[in-house]
């Protein structure tokens, strides 16, 4: 279980987010939404370790979270694949750290099979440059799925995809996070409303300047429909409503402090 208690983080003197609350359960699929530059990855940050709150505290499985964190493991959108290795070699990197018991034959096979589940069987070899994006971003999801963490981090992972990629990677990752039930805890960033219906069991809206939840939905249908019969149910459309209205009410009470700051300053 992820606990974040209260969490305030600042660049220099700028508040990126604010009194942040957040308790997300194992097998949970949180998706957070919110407008460019509200601090969502900036959470996954604090998530993974990478940078500490300026004040609260984050807790994976009670203990603090004081440094890159074991549990958690990142995808970006960029393609979190070293360019130097194999595709191969990236995947057996994370499995020799997971599996220091494991002969160098019993590992390679691992990550064959990893590749193999995401689609990419026959990639060991080769070199994220020779692979398209799609392709690249399966194999950083092998590698992710490859480490022993529970929690995978997901930073707008599918942003550079096209429309049959995305679809097809969303998919997979759907897949993959409801057969692995109670074991993967997924934190996923995305602009996309649809995509955050289709995989989150919960979706988290921030506001912007300074990043506060605004909104914070559970999609009980989610893994209980496909596509097509999911974007027909009631539940999906008042949630299709629903969400951006916060992004609304959130604009226009910016909007309206904006305003007020002006005339107050007289312009
Ligand atoms: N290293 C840094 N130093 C100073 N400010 C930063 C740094 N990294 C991010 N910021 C600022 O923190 C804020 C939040 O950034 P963050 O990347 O978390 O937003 P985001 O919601 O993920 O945005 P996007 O949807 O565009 O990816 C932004 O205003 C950004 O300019």
């Amino acid at each position: 279980m992820i606990e974040c208690r209260h969490i305030d983080f600042s660049y220099d003197s700028k508040t990126i987010l604010q009194g942040i609350d957040l308790n997300i359960e194992n097998g949970e699929f949180l998706c957070i939404l919110g407008q460019s530059g509200c601090g969502k990855s900036t959470l996954l940050r604090l998530l993974a370790g990478l940078e500490r709150p300026s004040a609260g505290e984050i807790r994976i499985d009670g203990e603090p979270v004081d440094g890159p964190d074991r549990h958690c493991s990142v995808v970006f959108q960029d393609y979190s694949l070293f360019p130097w290795m194999t595709t191969g070699a990236n995947l057996t990197l994370a499995l020799h750290a997971a599996y220091p018991d494991k002969n160098r034959k019993e590992v390679k096979a691992l990550a064959e099979s990893y590749l193999e589940t995401v689609g990419l069987g026959g990639s060991f070899g080769q070199y994220p440059e020779a692979l398209s994006g799609g392709m690249r971003q399966r194999a950083a999801i092998a590698r992710a799925l490859a480490s022993p963490s529970g929690i995978l981090l997901m930073d707008e992972p599918f942003g550079a995809l096209d429309p049959v990629n995305r679809a097809l990677l969303q998919e997979l990752v759907r897949n993959l996070h409801r057969d692995a039930g109670k074991r993967r805890t997924v934190i996923f960033v995305t602009h996309d409303i649809d995509e955050a219906l289709y995989l989150g069991t919960r979706l988290v809206v921030f506001s912007s300047s300074p990043g506060r939840i605004i909104a914070d939905e559970e999609n009980r249908i989610s893994r209980r429909y496909d596509r097509t019969a999911l974007f027909r149910q009631p539940e999906i459309k008042a949630l299709q409503q629903k969400i951006p209205a916060a992004y609304r009410s959130d604009m226009l009470e910016r909007l309206a402090k904006r305003s007020e700051v002006r005339n107050g300053g007289g312009i």
